[in-house]
Parts: C-alpha cells; sequence; structure tokens
C-alpha cells in the first residue's frame, strides 16, 4: 500500500524476472542479483542534518591558479590539469584564483543586484516569471513579521519522507514499549475506563504514532485464513498472476513487485497484491474461497477502525463521528494489501520495503509471526514484532492532516531474512477519494497558528505521491534555484 517514496532515479529492473519468489525459486543462489543490491542507494537518503559538520572548508578546498592554465609553461599547464582532475573527484568543488572576473567588477555587480532588489515592489513585478524558461525572472519570499512560515511555503511534510534505510540506529524491540490499546473497553467499559482508554490513544498517536490493538473482533482464526489464502495467491502460476498485473495507482487489483516501479532505482524484496476493498470490493477470483475470506478479514478490520476514528476524534477534541465526517469515511478508500518477502541469501543487502508513511488515515496490520517490521520512534529504528491476536495499527499521513500534525504519520519500513518468508497483512483505511483533506479548523485555533498542511483530495495526494511529486516538488525548486 505504501507510500511516501523517495527515490527518483532511472528504475533498474531485473531482466524478465516478474516476481521475487519466482526469482528466488528459479536460482537457489547464495547471492542476490545486483539489481537487487539496495547498500549503493543507502547514501541517497537524507536531505537534511544527519552528517556531522566538520568545520570550514577553506583551507581544504583545492585551489586552481587559472593563469597558469592560460600562460603556464606546458609543466605548469599539466600540474594543474592533475590538479583540477583531483579537485573533481574528490571534491567536486575548487576556488579558481588569478582569473579575470575583476574584484572591482564582482562588487559592482553585487551593489547593483542590492539595487535591484531595493527598487519598489511595483517595479520589480514587472519582471515576475513562473517557468525555468522565462528570460527574466525575479520572485519573492514575502516577510510575514512572524516566527512560523505560512503553510503553504511548509515543505517539511514532504521532507519527512527521506529516509531510505539504514541511517538510525536499532533500539532494539519494540513490544514491550508500544502502546497497548484495549479495544474492548471503548466498547463495553465504563465511563471512567472509556476515557481512560481515549487518554491512552491520545498518548499513543502522539508519542508513537502506532499502538497495539487487543481484544478485537478480528478473530486469529480468521487472519489465519486470510494469511493462508494470500499464500495460495503467490503460489499461484507466474502465468497467473499475471492478470493482475496492474500499473496504475487507481486499478482495483494489483500485483507485482518492487515498491513503486515507476520510481524505484534498486529492486524490493518484496512481491505483492493489493485490492480495493471499499467502497467498492475488488477482489481476484482465485484461489477458492480468497474472496470471501478477504471481504470478512477486511470489513472486520473497518469496524475496528471506525471505533477506533471515533475515539481519536473525542482524543482530539473533536465530537466524536469528526474524523469519520470530515473524511467522508463512508465512501472512504480501504486498500487490502499483502506484502510477500521470500527469505533472502543476502538480507543485509536488500531490502523489503524501504522507509515510508502510509498514506491513508490509519493503517492495520498482521503478519504470519516472521519478524522485519521495523518502525522509526525517537529517531531509532525498533523492531516490531505483532504477536497473532493483535492488530498493530499505525497513524498514516491523512491523520496527520487532519490533526493538523498533533498525530504524525509513522516511518516505518521492512527489513528481509535469510531463515523464513514473511508475509504481511496491512489494510490502509483512507478518507474518500475525492474528498478535500485539509487540518481540521477546530485544531488550527489561533491567529498565530497556521494550517500546517496544504489542502487537496487524498485522489489528488495519491497521484502525485505515484509519481513522486509530493518530493518532486521540492527538488524542482532546487532546478529552479540552480538555472538563475
Ligand atoms: O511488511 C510490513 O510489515 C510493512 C508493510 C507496509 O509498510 C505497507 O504495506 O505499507
Ligand atoms: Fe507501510
Amino acid at each position: 500500500m505504501a507510500s511516501a517514496m523517495s527515490m527518483n532515479a532511472s528504475p533498474v529492473h531485473p531482466p524478465k524476472i516478474t516476481t521475487v519468489k519466482a526469482l528466488v525459486e528459479s536460482t537457489g543462489s547464495s547471492s542476490i542479483p545486483s539489481f537487487y543490491n539496495f547498500t549503493p542507494y543507502l547514501r541517497d537518503e537524507p536531505i537534511a542534518g544527519d552528517a556531522p559538520i566538520a568545520g570550514d572548508a577553506e583551507d581544504a578546498v583545492p585551489i586552481i591558479d587559472i593563469s597558469l592554465l592560460v600562460s603556464g609553461t606546458p609543466e605548469e599547464q599539466s600540474q594543474i590539469i592533475h590538479q583540477l582532475s583531483k579537485a573533481c573527484s574528490d571534491w567536486g568543488c575548487f576556488m579558481v584564483i588569478n582569473h579575470d572576473v575583476t574584484e572591482s567588477l564582482t562588487k559592482a555587480m553585487i551593489a547593483s543586484f542590492q539595487e535591484f532588489f531595493d527598487l519598489p515592489e511595483e517595479e520589480k513585478k514587472e519582471y515576475q516569471g513562473n517557468h525555468v524558461m522565462d528570460p527574466i525572472r525575479c520572485g519573492t519570499v514575502e516577510s510575514t513579521g512572524s516566527s512560523s512560515i505560512p503553510s503553504f511555503y511548509n515543505f517539511t511534510p514532504y521532507l519527512r519522507d527521506e529516509p531510505i534505510a539504514g541511517d538510525a540506529p536499532i533500539a532494539g524491540d519494540a513490544e514491550d514499549a508500544v502502546p497497548i490499546i484495549d479495544i474492548s473497553l471503548l466498547v463495553s467499559g465504563t465511563p471512567e475506563e472509556q476515557s481512560q482508554i481515549i487518554h491512552q490513544l491520545s498518548k499513543a498517536c502522539s508519542d508513537w504514532g502506532c499502538f497495539m490493538v487487543i481484544n478485537h473482533d478480528v478473530t486469529e482464526s480468521l487472519t489465519k485464513a486470510m494469511i493462508a489464502s494470500f499464500q495460495e495467491f503467490f503460489d499461484l502460476p507466474e502465468e497467473e498472476k499475471k492478470e493482475y498485473q496492474g500499473n496504475h495507482v487507481m486499478d482495483p487489483i494489483r500485483c507485482g513487485t518492487g515498491f513503486n516501479p515507476s520510481l524505484d532505482k534498486a529492486n524490493y524484496w518484496r512481491d505483492f497484491l493489493k485490492c480495493f476493498a471499499h467502497p467498492e470490493f475488488h477482489t481476484p477470483n482465485k484461489p477458492a474461497g480468497f474472496s470471501e475470506i478477504a471481504r470478512e478479514f477486511s470489513k472486520r478490520n473497518r469496524e475496528v477502525v471506525i471505533i477506533l476514528l471515533k475515539a481519536i476524534s473525542k482524543s482530539l477534541g473533536l465530537e466524536e463521528s469528526y474524523v469519520e465526517k470530515a473524511a467522508n469515511f463512508e465512501l472512504g478508500l480501504q486498500l487490502l494489501a499483502a506484502n510477500y518477502y521470500p527469505t533472502c541469501p543476502e538480507p543485509e543487502k536488500a531490502i523489503g520495503i524501504p522507509a515510508h508513511y502510509d498514506h491513508g488515515l490509519l493503517t492495520t496490520l498482521v503478519n504470519n509471526g516472521v519478524s522485519g517490521l521495523q518502525v522509526k520512534h525517537n529517531e531509532k529504528w525498533f523492531n516490531v514484532n505483532i504477536p497473532a491476536n493483535v492488530l498493530f495499527v499505525q497513524v498514516a499521513d491523512h491523520l496527520e492532516i487532519l490533526s493538523n500534525g498533533k498525530y504524525k504519520s509513522i516511518a516505518h519500513r521492512a527489513l528481509v531474512n535469510n531463515k523464513a518468508t514473511r508475509m504481511s497483512i496491512a489494510l490502509a483505511h483512507g478518507p474518500a477519494l475525492d474528498t478535500i483533506m485539509r487540518p481540521a479548523p477546530e485544531l488550527v485555533d489561533n491567529e498565530s497558528d497556521q494550517p500546517a498542511y496544504v489542502e487537496m483530495t487524498y485522489r489528488k495526494f495519491l497521484e502525485l505521491q505515484q509519481t513522486g511529486r509530493l518530493r518532486s516538488k521540492f527538488q524542482s525548486d532546487i532546478e529552479q534555484s540552480k538555472a538563475v
């Protein structure tokens, strides 16, 4: 189901292998093919902040005396060419001295730009351009006189999708720490018990962004039947599964491999099947019984989520059907996704699903007893082992948007292992596709408090995410400033 992708160079696809499962079954080798090797891409994860600051570069950045290139002896010239080669390969930058861009000309240029910026706003407007190809273009970031920036400049929701893997330390297992919510007390507890659970939910959503739900109505036997049925689907001959291959995020049934094939750099060690389960129900018509089990499983999960959304609304100080109404949840998109991670001979090199945030309101997740899920909490990765009778629930992007950032969607990823095939089943419970989602005005409560998120429909959000444009919007700004 997953969402926030952060990789966007040209994809590298394995020749003619349609699923990781087929690959594993056909090779049985002890190393993984190079196009599954994720380690080169671990380097390009951070947008900001994680690398230490080593000091000023002046003493170290190479210095190139260009006058020697122009009028030096042949030895001097080749020495400078050697220095250039080292500068370009070691640093990617250098300082040029003794050139003909005179200091006085540079000073005059700076002074002249200063004078331009000092012109009355009206006069500068004449040169306002919007397109990177406009031959003259001036623009502005207005001073608001406030300590926060207007929401339409806020790129942080999109910056947050930075980490692909590996940067944060592993802090250990999360079971002892992830909050546990006894949903039966929300349904039939005393008023005191109910408000205690609502308080626990509020803490769980704001401190962690995830929690374990116990005593719910998705029975262990139903979950087991669902897992077994997905296993049968993945065991179908490749030819039969091909029928359900879909390419577009809006295809109601989609099976494939990877994560976001139009954006993936490396291949992910994961096959998937995704079906829209609500408002319309779609599933493959094989294996036998699959559709009935999937329908019941999706319905029961949805019932749990409705209970949780009511309690979460209350925990935000809103009336209990607030989130459901704001998201038009009656027509909400529910996506049933199964992830299949075969055993991997080199698990440290590959990744099942890179770090991402889910896009709905809440995600409910179960697995087949094999671990691999990690969540990021306080800048550390925690292993999450989901017990058989527990629904693991994650806060997703649209609850973050609706709560104006009070509750944040949680970064998570799936690692692979060399011992047992892992399967997880995630249900993304989202708003209706054409409902415009924005922060609840009640949670943007005073003048200085701006809505922290841009409004858009869930459909638009999904489409932008799929093309990588939630993130590349940010990158195009970098391109523009380079192009000036
Ligand atoms: O396999 C897992 O545990 C995580 C799956 C996931 O994050 C997703 O499907 O979005
Ligand atoms: Fe996810």
